[in-house]
């Protein structure tokens, strides 16, 4: 069932602005979704939490919650809960006292409240941290603090801005993982903003990629990855190897020569991707120069010069990876080759 529905949302700062910070947006995010909204800085996405939350007014288009317009209904009495970036505890109160903090406000007694704080620190895995001043933690403590901060008054839709933003990459990727196996067994449905793709594609059911206020693409991670729908979402997940090719017989005619396709492609101008795998080394094909290796762990990254069209990124096996300078030649493999639709 829909939780969230936004119809063509928009939002305009300033009398004359000529762009919108939202641009008719429609989004739907079912009950249990969770949906993380990914985009360059000022395309929409805090703009997108502040209207849910009933923070900024629209200028058109509808919320719905629970199929119930919230044009009337003020902050508090949506039922969402909200975590930002710099989580925001206060400094003042304990551990217990910040979880506790919603509760009171909703005028849960002393005693209900005690017990929801205790079952909360231990769902973020911190329990018995009711009595720790808030400058004692940690900064993934802090973190876990916040959410169980805005878990505690269970809203039916939590929403959270940069989540991890501040906490170093190895913490991230931990609580990444430790947030999806919350969200599951409470079942939140939830509606995150982050920059970061790894974050998003790690925790979200769906994606939603935003460009100057309007969707440029939804759909799971899997298929935004393997089928982004503009040259846009391309380069904002980091594919580089992206040229108009003109296309016809299963074959793009391409800056770096013939490139088969999938089949069923369709004819004519196109932009066409290559992700880094389908770049493979042959022992005929393309001549290139090794410009730069990087290690990936699983793989090693290459960029390659070659000796026509554009610098490619291509990828291969750990074992017998080229030197920088190496002289390699490369072929394309059509299952890694995408078609992008126009814009
Ligand atoms: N209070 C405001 N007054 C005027 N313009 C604003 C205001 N808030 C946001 N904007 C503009 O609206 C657009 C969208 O901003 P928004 O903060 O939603 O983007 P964002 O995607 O969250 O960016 P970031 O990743 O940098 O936080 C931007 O062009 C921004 O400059």
């Amino acid at each position: 069932m829909t939780l969230l529905q936004l119809e063509g949302v928009s939002v305009r700062f300033g009398e004359r602005a000529v762009a919108s910070a939202l641009d008719g947006v429609d989004l739907a995010v079912a009950e249990h979704e969770i949906v993380c909204v990914l985009g360059p800085s000022g395309s929409g996405k805090s703009t997108l939490l502040r209207v849910v939350a009933g923070l900024q007014p629209v200028a058109d288009g509808r919320v719905l919650l629970g199929g119930a317009d919230q044009a009337a209904v003020p902050v508090h009495r949506r039922g969402v809960g909200l975590m930002f970036q710099d989580h925001q505890l206060f400094p003042h109160r304990d551990v217990g006292g910040n979880v506790a903090f919603g509760l009171r406000m909703r005028g849960a007694s002393k005693r209900s409240s005690e017990a929801r704080v205790t079952e909360l620190l231990e769902l973020v895995g911190l329990p018995g941290a009711q009595g720790r001043a808030v400058a004692s933690l940690s900064g993934g403590e802090q973190q876990r603090v916040a959410l169980a901060r805005a878990l505690a008054p269970s809203p039916r839709l939590l929403m959270l801005d940069e989540p991890l933003g501040q906490l170093d990459r190895g913490l991230r990727e931990r609580l990444v993982v430790e947030l999806q196996g919350l969200f599951s067994r409470l079942g939140t449905t939830v509606l995150a903003v982050t920059h970061d793709q790894g974050e998003a594609f790690a925790l979200a059911d769906r994606v939603v990629v935003m460009r100057d206020g309007r969707i440029a693409q939804a759909g799971t991670p899997l298929e935004v990855w393997q089928r982004p729908a503009s040259e846009f979402v391309a380069r904002f997940l980091g594919f580089e190897n992206v040229v108009p090719a003109e296309l016809s017989a299963g074959v793009a005619a391409t800056p770096w020569g013939k490139v088969p396709v999938p089949a069923g492609s369709p004819a004519g101008e196109h932009q066409v991707l290559i992700r880094p795998a389908g770049v493979v080394l042959s022992a005929v094909g393309l001549g290139c120069e090794v410009v730069s290796r990087t290690f990936r762990g699983t793989h090693v990254a290459l960029l390659l010069r070659p000796e026509v069209g554009p610098v490619l990124e291509a990828e291969c096996g750990l074992e017998g990876a080229p030197a920088v300078g190496d002289r390699v030649s490369v072929g394309f493999a059509p299952a890694e080759v995408v078609v992008l639709p126009g814009e």
